[in-house]
């Protein structure tokens, strides 16, 4: 009986993780939008992920489209069996993806075979630890792939790039921390979160970055000094000009937590762990005797459910030229996009992402993709009694891991635009101008706002690749992106990579000493 809501309890962790962002973590977003000027992209991402927010809630749904790799920490009184905890969040875990509350995420490093189910060697991740407490304390992440990516760590002393030398003391650590938010562009889905980790060795370092994502955004570090970084931080990121989604703007960073531990004298590490906005952490006490959840962390103040209207009127003001696209699209109507204009998307698309990218390179395509629009993204999909597909989460996945394939795919298959979030790189934008092409950013995490674009799953290829992998055919209607990348050489991606690098140097000379 006692396992049994021990299971359901965690069943509940798992959804409301997966499906309802944290209080602190709405409170933060609120003052993001609050800062950016109405009409600008940067604002329009907000709403867009202001009402991406609210329609996972509304629908019990996944927020993000990757529900991450599970991540769990546990506190049990002396006494408690870990070993059956352990495997009632397997069959939670297992509950929990059938439902389409979490993506099947757990692939075979080897062959590529998604298991399915989201279990796998050393997946879920389960740690634990005991304490002389009486109740059970679960604290669980889902801590998506994109922003994953584009942690870093920085082994002292180092040079960095518009910072210079980043020596072994405070300065130096303050440097890193800076050049980590840089190097993360929009790519990990900004405006972003990062726990940061001073000191232990490469595996503890990381360990210790991920523990201060548990903190709340609004705690102050009982560390004086930490407390005054993560402040200057704070300030200083957010002047680096990235803003959502690497658009530019006010809001890039919106949390720094640090924690610092003791080093061997041969080496000295700056680990940062970076959250994207869909900073998915939850926590509960539960009953060590009955199982039931007693308590759940992050609930203090207000829940901001964000009111569609005021974001509706926002969109209005905006002064970017809106083009409708049906594909197949010709040359001619790509060349006359430019950096800046808004597409609407109705019609077909494809999905495709790393395995079909790989495969599209050494195969012919299932289907011609003659001046077809190519979706990276892994959609959450579930399946009804009479075999019918459902999309539940659809966001973009990151398009810089294309980069090596994207610009021969669209020669060689004719592929007209790409949609993807976070940008591409040079060999991309030469072949955009070179074959007549478009990148075009959706705003990553939406996954909810996207799923409502899509109308019907009218196809499946090359499904052994497994749910997030597979070529989905998807009709959609109304589905917005920007222009980010156009076929006249300009794109908005290397122009805030610069200007941010300009500003990073900025900050240059030492504030520690
Ligand atoms: O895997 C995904 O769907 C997205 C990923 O988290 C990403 O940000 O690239
Ligand atoms: S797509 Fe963006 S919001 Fe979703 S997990 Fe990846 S980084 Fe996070």
């Amino acid at each position: 009986m006692y396992i049994e809501q021990i299971e359901k309890s965690l069943y509940e962790l798992i959804c409301e993780t997966s499906t309802n962002l944290p209080k602190d973590v709405r409170r933060k977003i609120r003052a993001a939008k609050e800062q950016e000027d109405a009409g600008t992209r940067a604002a329009m991402s907000l709403d867009t992920i202001a009402r991406n927010i609210n329609m996972a809630d509304e629908k019990i749904s996944p927020i993000c489209q990757d529900t991450g790799l599970p991540t769990f920490k546990i506190k049990t009184p002396v006494g408690v069996n870990q070993l059956e905890i352990k495997a009632a969040i397997k069959r939670a875990i297992v509950q929990a993806t059938k439902d389409a509350k979490l993506r099947p995420n757990s692939v075979d490093s080897l062959t590529g075979d998604n298991s399915g189910d989201n279990l796998g060697e050393g997946v879920p991740v389960v740690k634990f630890e005991q304490w002389e407490q009486d109740h059970i304390e679960v604290k669980l992440i889902l801590k998506g792939g994109g922003c994953e990516n584009k942690n870093i760590q920085y082994s002292l002393p180092t040079e960095l790039e518009g910072l210079g030398r980043a020596g072994r003391d405070l300065d130096g650590i303050r440097k890193c921390i800076l050049h980590s938010v840089y190097q993360a562009q929009g790519q990990g889905c900004s405006a972003g979160f990062i726990g940061v980790g001073i000191g232990g060795d490469r595996a503890s370092g990381y360990d210790l970055a991920k523990e201060q994502l548990f903190r709340e955004v609004d705690d102050v570090n009982p560390n004086a000094q930490l407390a005054e970084l993560e402040d200057y931080i704070l300030d200083t990121a957010n002047k680096l000009g990235i803003g959502t989604m690497g658009f530019g703007g006010e809001a890039t960073l919106l949390g720094c937590k640090v924690g610092v531990m003791y080093r061997i004298p041969a080496s000295f590490y700056v680990s940062v762990a970076y959250n994207c906005w869909a900073y998915r952490r939850m926590a509960v006490d539960i009953d060590a005797k009955t199982g039931e959840i007693t308590n759940w962390h992050y609930n203090d103040g207000e829940k901001i459910a964000f009111a569609e209207q005021a974001e509706q009127q926002d969109e209005k003001k905006s002064t970017s030229r809106t083009v409708e696209l049906t594909a197949p699209i010709t040359e001619e109507q790509i060349r006359d996009l430019k950096v800046g204009d808004v597409v609407k998307i109705s019609g077909r698309i494809y999905t495709g992402r790393d395995a079909i990218h790989k495969h599209l390179m050494e195969n012919e395509s299932p289907v011609d993709l003659d001046g077809q629009i190519i979706y990276h993204c892994g959609p959450v999909v579930a399946k009804d009694e009479d075999g019918n597909y459902e999309i539940k989460a659809a966001g973009p996945t990151t398009s810089a891991r294309e980069e090596p394939y994207q610009g021969d795919i669209m020669k060689k298959f004719g592929v007209r635009a790409v949609i993807g979030k976070g940008g591409m790189g040079p060999k991309t934008l030469a072949a955009l101008e070179e074959h007549g092409g478009v990148y075009l950013n959706a705003i990553g995490g939406a996954a909810q706002y996207y799923a409502d674009c899509i109308k019907a799953v009218e196809g499946v290829d090359l499904l052994e690749f497994g749910i997030p992998e597979a070529m989905w055919h998807l009709r959609v209607e109304d589905f917005t992106a920007v222009v980010t990348m156009d076929s006249h050489g300009n794109s908005l991606h290397a122009d805030v990579d610069k200007s941010s690098l300009e500003k990073l140097a900025q900050f240059k000379e030492k504030v520690y000493s």
